[in-house]
């Protein structure tokens, strides 16, 4: 497919395509050697990553109001042109004339689309007349082999609320090395995060040269602190990169290990070692074929899994993802944590987590762990600015995307804190 790859738009369009056509993950496609954001200013990169995002975060919506406009499906090209459009009209209320041109342009440019170009001024200039084109629809609904478990588990008002905070573009939270830095309208969080509202480009905040903090959500950043590493401490970060928790830990003193079995993944630990001034030995391996030289005080085991927690974040997961991955992903999520324990002093500390929304990846895994290992104990959370409701029956700590709806709410994370017999 040929599209205009150098404004915004184009390549907004060009990554669309890649996520809904190729089945691509957006990351990948932003990372492969010529991304359609190549070759942009760092101001046109952010526009077409957030066009495309909030674009995905709103696909059903807008094919909902092209249907009517619609008598067959458009080549996908022209769909996913038109797609952009009214997203651009509706979330962003951007002026109608500009939007209309540049689309019309989009399609002149596609080999095969030329000829399509009136439908497309006719289609938007429809659409740009409707007031409020989403009025009155329902947030865009996760896919059924996510959204089934979550309604028989938890309701369908919850994943509701789930879903209203998944169509929301996401706040930027930082978690501070040691004491929070001064950055304007950042608000603290309860549990320690910082959180910014505003669209903000991340490398002028204040502190961002001098490694004063990262970025990390507030849910994942509660993993380290349900460690509780303490200086001096031989640490083992098990699945460490790109390191959001390797840095925390190593920000309490403690020694860090970190492994990981990717190394373009280990390459961005490196570089967030290296900007925040932080230090840990760094082992690229895989872990179920790995042996310690030593034992560790504690264990961080973030595993491997299906993400669902992070679809605000990352709304192109569930068109690239048919949840097919899963069972694989569940057993070697309990082959990590069964390997993890063998590392581990006596009266050692595990921490599991994944950034899942699924019982299967999270509680259910805890439970067979247990049933595996009947000499585990768990320790349930007491962590400052966490909600009681949040702690399971089983002693973990469940998080949902819709705690803290009001200011953005956070990833969907399971963890739990497990120790191993003194003797
Ligand atoms: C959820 S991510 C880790 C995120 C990281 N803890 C952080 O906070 O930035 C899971 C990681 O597991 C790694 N991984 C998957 N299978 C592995 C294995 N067998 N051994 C070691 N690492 C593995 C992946 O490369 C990936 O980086």
């Amino acid at each position: 497919m040929a599209v205009d790859g150098t404004t915004a738009r184009g390549a907004a369009l060009a990554l669309l395509d890649a996520v809904l056509e190729d089945g691509a993950q957006l990351s990948q496609a932003l990372e492969a050697d010529g991304s359609p954001i190549a070759g942009l200013s760092p101001s046109d990169r952010a526009r077409a990553q957030r066009l495309v995002l909030t674009t995905l975060r709103h696909i059903e919506q807008a094919d909902k109001v092209l249907k009517p406009y619609l008598r067959k499906s458009p080549p996908a090209l022209v769909r996913n042109v038109l797609r952009l459009g009214v997203v651009e009209l509706a979330v962003d209320g951007s002026a109608a004339h500009g939007v209309v041109n540049a689309m019309v342009d989009l399609v002149r440019h596609g080999n095969r689309t030329q000829h399509m170009t009136g439908l497309v001024n006719a289609v938007l200039r429809k659409v740009s007349d409707m007031p409020e084109p989403f009025a009155k629809m329902p947030p865009q609904k996760m896919p059924q082999w996510l959204r089934q478990p979550l309604v028989h588990r938890w309701g369908r008002d919850v994943v509701s609320a789930i879903e209203a905070v998944q169509a929301q573009t996401p706040p930027l939270d930082l978690t501070p090395k040691s004491t929070p830095p001064e950055i304007e309208g950042a608000a603290v969080l309860p549990t320690g995060s910082l959180r910014i509202s505003r669209s903000v480009q991340v490398s002028n905040l204040p502190g961002f040269e001098t490694g004063d903090w990262w970025v990390q959500d507030a849910a994942a950043a509660l993993a380290a602190r349900l460690l509780d590493a303490q200086d001096g401490e031989e640490v083992l970060d098990l699945c460490a990169a790109p390191g959001g928790k390797t840095l925390q830990i190593a920000a309490t003193g403690a020694k860090v290990t970190a492994l990981d079995i990717s190394s373009p993944r280990l390459a961005r630990l490196h570089e967030n070692l290296a900007r925040t001034g932080l230090s840990a030995k760094i082992i690229t391996t895989d872990a179920l074929h790995w042996t310690p030289d030593a034992l560790y005080d504690a264990v961080l085991l973030d595993a491997p899994c299906s993400a669902t927690g992070t679809l605000r974040r990352h709304p192109d997961l569930p068109f690239a993802k048919d949840g097919s991955d899963i069972p694989e992903l569940v057993e070697l999520q309990a082959a990590l944590i069964d390997r993890a324990l063998g590392f581990l002093k006596p009266g050692g500390r595990l921490v599991f987590c994944t950034c899942s929304l699924l019982a299967e990846e999270g509680e259910d895994q805890l439970t067979a762990a247990l049933s595996r290992h009947p000499n585990l104990t768990v320790e349930a959370p007491t962590l400052a600015g966490i909600a009681p409701e949040w702690i399971t029956e089983g002693g973990g700590l469940r998080l949902r995307p819709d705690y803290w709806a009001e200011t953005g709410g956070m990833d969907g994370f399971f963890m739990a804190r497990l120790r191993t017999p003194a003797t």
